[in-house]
């Protein structure tokens, strides 16, 4: 028998529990979430109708503990509970911050302090907050090389780019570490890249938008917007809901009012964004299933390649082809060509109708920019592309998932889960449109 980890035996607890109905569990009687709640309380945090518990589905949560209405200010976090870099620039990090050279991020400011804090134990004011922060993340920093090598190509090289912006981000104010010695006499074991990393992947995960003063000392290269905020950072993401999350500066507070009713003991989400579940991976390393955002991407030349396939194709000449893509350059159709569960992106039709003109139309090509059913039979050139163009994705897309479904474990990793979730996502959004497009023709062919 495979010996089965503590996250497969975790989650398969939790999904008996969901099977069975019964309430998710409680973490209030943890002790360290204990200790949060009376240090947010005795720092001005006002009381809530929300308790930490551990759902099935997502993991640590927030639960309703009476019924929430649309308007309900549902969390009120006064300023002095933030962690900006104004906290840092205060601190006693502070005067190391102003003079650090190259100067810092406001990203790298904000870790630096976490490790600092961190490492401070219990003398740290922040000790209550930090002791409930995760001790490691699902981002890609933390993908294991079977996790990065099972990613589609365009999933991995985002994979690989995230990497490079951290270690090059560790890499530039790792010269400087040393000037922390008066703070930190063994700054090398505490400001390690792991602790680096951690610390990183908690700022990317973890923060709330709020707009710095514009320290002229940071390097204004990246927008100075980020606030961790204890209690209000374990509110989970779904795309189904809509809250208004900001800093009041009458009440000096972070408020998060939901604009979505929420029945008692169910769990409270807020909307970090619309993200498709690409970019919730990278960025916050989940995915949701069913994601409403979700899309399968192409590029200018996915489209060409399957236009050149067919090799009676008038509309592949050398020059005709370069004329159409710059078409599509300068009328800002080269991104976003896509298609989701709703089947194809109106910009990924205009593109393959554009690419689909002959000589005499081309002069013509905005005709595309109405209604398919306007120009029916460039239309069912087009549709004959696209169904070239994703049964080829699809092709290459179960092959990835077959050897990801062999090499990932899903019971011992949950970053293995997501990344199956992903793939499987992707397949049904080109299943879907196949479907949908195979469909269209055989009606077209009926009438
Ligand atoms: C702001 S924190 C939310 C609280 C977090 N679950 C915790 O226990 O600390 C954001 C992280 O929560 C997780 N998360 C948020 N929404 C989720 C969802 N719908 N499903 C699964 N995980 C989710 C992801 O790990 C994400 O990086």
């Amino acid at each position: 028998m495979t010996k089965r980890g503590r996250s497969w035996r975790d989650r398969r607890r939790k999904a008996k529990q969901k099977e069975e109905g019964v309430l998710p569990a409680s973490l209030m009687s943890r002790d360290d979430n204990v200790e949060l709640m009376r240090w947010l309380r005795k720092n001005g945090f006002q009381e809530t109708h929300l308790v930490l518990t551990d759902f099935p589905d997502t993991g640590r949560g927030v639960m309703a503990t009476r019924n929430l209405k649309a308007g309900d200010c549902i969390v009120s976090l006064p300023e002095n509970l933030l962690i900006t870099t104004a906290t840092v620039v205060n601190s006693h990090l502070g005067q190391f911050i102003k003079n650090w050279k190259p100067p810092l991020t406001p990203k790298q400011v904000l870790s630096l302090y976490l490790i600092a804090e961190k490492s401070r134990g219990k003398d740290s004011f922040w000790y209550p907050y930090l002791q409930t922060l995760p001790t490691s993340y699902t981002t890609p920093s933390y993908f294991s090389t079977a996790e990065v090598d099972a990613l589609p190509p365009a999933v991995r090289e985002a994979t690989l780019q995230h990497r490079r912006v951290l270690q090059g981000s560790y890499k530039s104010l790792k010269a400087s570490l040393h000037t922390l010695e008066p703070l930190f006499p063994d700054w090398k074991a505490v400001f390690t890249f792991k602790s680096y990393r951690w610390a990183w992947a908690t700022v990317y995960t973890r923060s709330v938008y709020k707009r710095g003063p514009g320290w002229e000392f940071l390097d204004p290269s990246d927008p100075d917007v980020y606030a961790l905020a204890p209690f209000l950072d374990m509110l989970n993401h779904s795309p189904s809901v809509q809250t208004d999350t900001d800093f009041n500066v009458n009440s000096k507070c972070y408020e998060v009012k939901t604009e979505t009713a929420c029945r008692k003991y169910s769990q409270v989400f807020i909307n970090y964004d619309p993200y498709d579940n690409v970019r919730l991976l990278m960025e916050y390393g989940f995915v949701i299933p069913h994601n409403p955002h979700s899309v399968v991407t192409f590029t200018v030349d996915d489209l060409v390649a399957c236009l050149a396939a067919d090799r009676n194709d008038m509309s592949t000449s050398k020059n005709l082809l370069q004329k159409k893509r710059e078409l599509l350059s300068q009328e800002n159709l080269t991104e976003d060509l896509s298609c989701s569960a709703e089947g194809l992106s109106w910009r990924l039709q205009t593109a393959l109708q554009v690419l689909c003109m002959d000589h005499d139309s081309i002069c013509n090509w905005w005709i595309v920019l109405g209604q398919t059913s306007q120009n029916p039979d460039l239309w069912s050139a087009a549709r004959l592309v696209a169904q070239r163009l994703i049964s080829k994705k699809l092709e290459q897309h179960c092959s990835i998932t077959q050897i990801a479904e062999k090499v990932l474990d899903p019971g011992s990793s949950l970053i293995g889960v997501f990344i199956l979730m992903l793939l499987r996502e992707d397949l049904h959004i080109l299943e879907h449109s196949l479907k949908d497009l195979k469909s269209q023709t055989d009606d077209s062919i009926d009438k």
